[in-house]
């Protein structure tokens, strides 16, 4: 679980201040699947940032699993990230010179595992995400709907407790992203709690929850969850 108290950003530099959330309280609860939607520069991606640990909050609380994140070391922090947190960004991320193996396996890399159980766990995540035969294939050989897959493995690898995704579907095509948006639903069933920055409000209504950004305001739209099948 996740909860967050008067949680606020401020960027500055000499001669600009930028508030790009305003605080706010909020509360994720293991098995969730939260959309965030809201304007371009409305501190979506800051929103997703904090919560991932790759940024700091200047101002308020954050628990994560327990642990309040402000109290941590940078090591601390890094380590957990690595165990429960999983990412998967518009562009993929993947590494063009690794095979898709070798890119699912990166982050376990940074885990106490011996070479058998990172390649079991690979070889799950793989199974998972329907691409275990493409194995030895190198990105640029994938689809764009492909290459998402194999970033959800990678992030999948990890088991992590929490997905977090931004605008996961944002360069693919309609077909592809339904598939990509399927996986995630699926991946949600199984206990993954999913926060997810997306555009599309058509997948903003198929999360169990809708949270509005808009000019760093931090706020819960009231919607019928559609049936998550
Ligand atoms: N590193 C930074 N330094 C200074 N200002 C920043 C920084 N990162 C973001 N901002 C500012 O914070 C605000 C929120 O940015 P953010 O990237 O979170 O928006 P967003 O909702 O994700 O936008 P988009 O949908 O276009 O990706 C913007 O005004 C942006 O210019």
């Amino acid at each position: 679980m996740l909860r967050m108290s008067k949680l606020a950003k401020t960027y500055r530099t000499d001669t600009v201040k930028t508030r790009a959330l305003c605080p706010f309280d909020l509360e994720v609860k293991q098995g969730e699947f939260v959309a965030v939607v809201g304007p371009s520069g409305s501190g979506k991606t800051t929103f997703l940032n904090i919560t991932g640990l790759l940024e700091n909050a200047s101002e308020g609380e954050y628990w994560l699993d327990g642990l309040e994140v402000s109290t941590l070391g940078d090591k601390a922090k890094s380590r957990l990230r690595n165990e429960k947190i999983g990412f998967i960004f518009q562009s993929f991320n993947l590494i063009p010179e690794l095979n898709i193996y070798d890119n699912v396996e990166m982050p376990l890399r940074y885990r106490k595992l011996s070479t058998v159980q990172r390649k079991q766990r690979v070889e799950e995540a793989l199974e998972q995400v329907g691409l275990a035969s493409r194995q030895k294939h190198f990105p640029a050989q994938l689809s764009g709907g492909q290459q998402q897959r194999v970033a959800i493995a990678r992030a999948l690898a990890g088991s992590p407790a929490f997905l977090l995704a931004d605008e996961p579907t944002g360069n693919l095509d309609s077909k592809m992203a339904d598939g990509v948006m399927s996986l995630l639903k699926e991946i949600n069933k199984q206990g993954t709690t999913i926060i997810m920055v997306t555009h599309d409000l058509d997948q903003a209504t198929q999360a169990s929850r809708i949270i509005e950004v808009k000019d760093g305001v931090i706020s819960e739209v009231e919607h019928c969850a559609q049936e998550i099948a």
